[in-house]
């Protein structure tokens, strides 16, 4: 089979590829600088043990970036800070030199030459013996900075070393002693100081700035790139999941080999390699017809994965550095970076988009989009950077050890600018923004247009709109008011359908009566009765919203969307109501039934006067458990405001009445009312069961059978004990009707004494 557009198209990024590199190194002469310290003067080069004992005295000790925070730990970092302030740099040459050395730099970064470097000082750093900095990555602290200068003063020492990581690979630059040092890397790499064994490490270190114009139009293969591009946006994709054939993509996500901040994220500031391959698709995507716009990456990746001897990260890694060095080769195989695992296949991998930057290449948004593998194009595999977090995992099931890697990286998304694939494309991405456009259409009474857009949006709205219930909030709005303005009924169900009942607040009432207006009320019905499918929520609290929802919709005359409501809310507790009072056991069932007072509460307070009926004479038919539901509703602080509670108060009083009246049980009354599954065992312990005289029922019987009968009296949590005897064979069960019997009876006629007492004087019922 030929391989796929979106390979082809990393491979023709990878033959264009400059020689740029993730790091830079050059030597000037120690003259061409002239350090002045405050309250020292001028700093000699090459340095001398006692110059760098006079720089430690008006230093302090550095601090370190961890996210907001600026934080002082010697463990972490552990050298002397002097400050920009307290610095004087100059020299006869030394902007000229510094000029030219940046410049040389850049080359060397792969930047084009339209971009000039510059740096800001940052600090003057004195490691002495012992002193270091471990790995870590320097923030990017201004929206043009691309990366770090680091200029080591010429002074004797060993150890101390300058070691910089990239995508697996490392390079350590060695300080000279006669000359400085400049060593140039991008932000995203990993770099640590190592360890000063003797003497003094002096570094200057400072920011580099990237200025220049964007580079807007890439040289090279264009042709071919948009021909691939038009081939993957035609053809119908293939996935390692699905045998039958998909729609063509709507998408191309190509992943860039450096990592970005969200601010930093821009095309004239990409870095090494990035920047020329951006630019190559960005003009092949003009040629395609298709837009191009940046995204930042969260990718993980898992393989199957065995430790590599005991190589484990010890404290002498600081020194054998060389002896590591560890090439993932080109199917994924070999040594991880680390040395410490051998990778064998990849058994899954999983990319989402969690940044995407506006077509004008001006703002960005948050965003939490999946892409399938065959979105996914690189011409520098994962396994070739390095991950940002590896988790190594034992035996896991069927896939045996695995070890689990994260990765950043930038990427340039593509999608064709068709009119209607474009605005899926986008809004997949963001639904919010598709809300939008949609409005703007339908606003300008473009509704033929808003029509076929909405109706795109079908294969992916539902994961979409899949977010929490504040999410969901702010969309619900936009997505009613162009559900409103939509001519098919279908679209505009689609659209609405997803959202989840939670959400829906009395804000939504006048929303909703429009949509209703337009589509008619069976659509609403339909509508709200998807609401109340498969994915209505397990919990009855969103019920508080209905009055003053059900009110707002009756004003805004959809009093038929609020009965729909209704109905499908009072089904739910029903539900619930009807499994409660059926609940064996007291412990269980009472919390259950007392929780459902609140929702009864407010069905009630937002029902009309037909469903208030047929909800009380369902009460009344349900059996005396109810009163566990019922008693705390009439007692909560709005019972006496909800109107309708008069007569289930009424109702109550009577029930309760009735069951203070009954005759107590005759003390030499041990039958227990009770019915079995029908078997053979329930039939005999039935027949104990009922019995007036009978408390004691001994009953060899073997495991299986005593194992039946203790369920079913424990299930319906019956006043009887169970025990077996352990002798002869089969062993005896002994089953006991205990005291309970009465008592429980006695519990339940006192209680509705005192119920029946506080009715009458807080309700008036006679
Ligand atoms: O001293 C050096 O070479 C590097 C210091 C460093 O990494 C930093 O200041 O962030
Ligand atoms: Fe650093």
């Amino acid at each position: 089979m030929a391989r796929p557009a979106r390979k082809q198209l990393a491979q023709l990024l990878d033959d264009t590829e400059p020689a740029g590199s993730y790091s830079a190194e050059l030597l000037a002469p120690a003259h061409s600088l002239r350090i002045e310290v405050a309250d020292l003067g001028p700093v000699p080069l090459p340095l001398r043990a006692p110059q760098a004992r006079k720089l430690i005295s008006v230093a302090r000790p550095a601090m370190f970036g961890r996210g907001e925070e600026t934080l002082s730990d010697s463990t972490v970092r552990d050298t002397w800070e002097i400050t920009p302030d307290q610095l004087t740099l100059g020299g006869t040459d030394w902007s000229s030199i510094l000029g030219e050395a940046l410049d040389e730099l850049r080359q060397k970064l792969g930047l084009p030459p339209a971009m000039s470097l510059r740096a800001e000082p940052h600090s003057l750093l004195v490691y002495g013996k012992g002193q270091f900095f471990l790995p870590h990555q320097d923030s990017e602290k201004d929206d043009a900075m691309l990366g770090t200068l680091v200029v080591s003063l010429p002074s004797a020492h060993t150890g101390g070393e300058l070691v910089i990581h990239h995508g697996g690979d490392r390079r350590t630059h060695h300080a000279s002693r006669t000359e400085l040092s400049l060593v140039a890397f991008y932000a995203d790499c990993r770099h640590e100081v190592t360890p000063v064994r003797s003497g003094y490490r002096v570094t200057l270190t400072f920011n580099l700035l990237a200025h220049g114009p964007p580079s807007t139009n890439g040289s090279g293969p264009v042709a071919d790139l948009t021909r691939c591009l038009t081939e993957h946006f035609t053809t119908p994709a293939t996935s390692q999941y699905e045998s039958r054939p998909l729609d063509p993509p709507n998408r191309l996500v190509y992943l860039l080999d450096h990592d970005y901040t969200q601010r930093g994220l821009c095309w004239d500031r990409l870095k090494g390699p990035d920047r020329n391959r951006a630019a190559l698709l960005r003009a092949a995507a003009e040629q395609a017809g298709c837009e191009a716009v940046l995204a930042l990456a969260d990718v993980q990746e898992t393989w199957g994965a065995y430790p590599v001897g005991d190589a484990a990260w010890d404290d002498d890694h600081w020194y054998d550095e060389e002896d590591e060095e560890g090439e993932p080769d080109e199917d994924g195989g070999g040594t991880d970076a680390d040395g410490d695992y051998e990778l064998s296949e990849l058994i899954d991998d999983d990319i989402t988009l969690t940044w995407l930057t506006r077509p004008d290449g001006t703002q960005g948004d948050v965003i939490s989009l999946h892409v399938p593998e065959y979105e996914v194009s690189a011409t520098t595999p994962n396994a070739h950077l390095e991950p940002y977090e590896a988790s190594y995992e034992g035996y896991m099931g069927n896939y045996g050890n695995t070890l689990d890697r994260w990765y950043h990286r930038g990427a340039v998304v593509l999608w064709p600018q068709q009119r209607d694939r474009a605005f899926a494309a986008r809004a997949e991405a963001r639904p919010r923004h598709a809300l939008d456009e949609l409005r703007a259409l339908i606003e300008a009474d473009d509704t033929t247009r808003a029509g076929a857009a909405a109706k795109s949006l079908a294969p992916f709205w539902r994961t979409a709109v899949a977010g929490d219930t504040e999410t969901q909030a702010d969309l619900l709005e936009s997505a009613l008011a162009v559900a409103a303005g939509l001519d098919s009924a279908a679209t505009a169900a689609m659209l609405l359908a997803p959202f989840r009942l939670e959400t829906l607040a009395p804000c939504h009432a006048d929303g909703l009566a429009a949509a209703a207006h337009r589509h008619g009320d069976t659509w609403a019905q339909s509508l709200i009765a998807a609401w109340f499918g498969p994915e209505r929520p397990g919990k009855t609290d969103w019920t508080c919203t209905l009055p003053e929802l059900c009110r707002a919709l009756r004003a805004a005359g959809a009093a038929s969307a609020a009965r729909a409501l209704l109905d499908g809310a009072w089904s739910l507790v029903r539900a619930d109501l009807h499994d409660g009072v059926e609940l064996p056991r007291a412990e269980i069932r009472r919390p259950r039934l007392r929780k459902l007072g609140s929702p009864l509460t407010w069905l009630f307070q937002a029902v009309d006067d037909a469903l208030r009926q047929i909800i009380q004479r369902t009460l009344r038919e349900c059996g005396d458990n109810v009163l566990e539901c019922l008693m705390p509703a009439l007692r909560s602080p709005d019972a006496q405001r909800t109107a309708g509670f008069g007569v289930i108060a009424r109702d109550c009083a009577e029930r309760l009445a009735a069951i203070v009246a009954r005759t107590p049980r005759d003390p030499d009354d041990w039958s227990i009312t009770w019915s079995g599954c029908g078997c053979d065992l329930c039939d005999v312990l039935g027949a104990f069961l009922t019995s007036r005289s009978r408390r004691i029922h001994e009953w060899p019987l073997a495991k299986a059978g005593r194992r039946h009968v203790h369920t079913r009296i424990d299930t319906a949590a019956l006043p009887v004990r169970h025990e077996t005897r352990r002798q002869g064979r089969p062993y005896t069960l002994v089953l006991t009707k205990t005291s309970e019997l009465f008592t429980r009876e006695q519990d339940i006629q006192s209680t509705a004494q005192s119920d029946l007492t506080w009715l009458k004087s807080a309700w008036r019922t006679s």
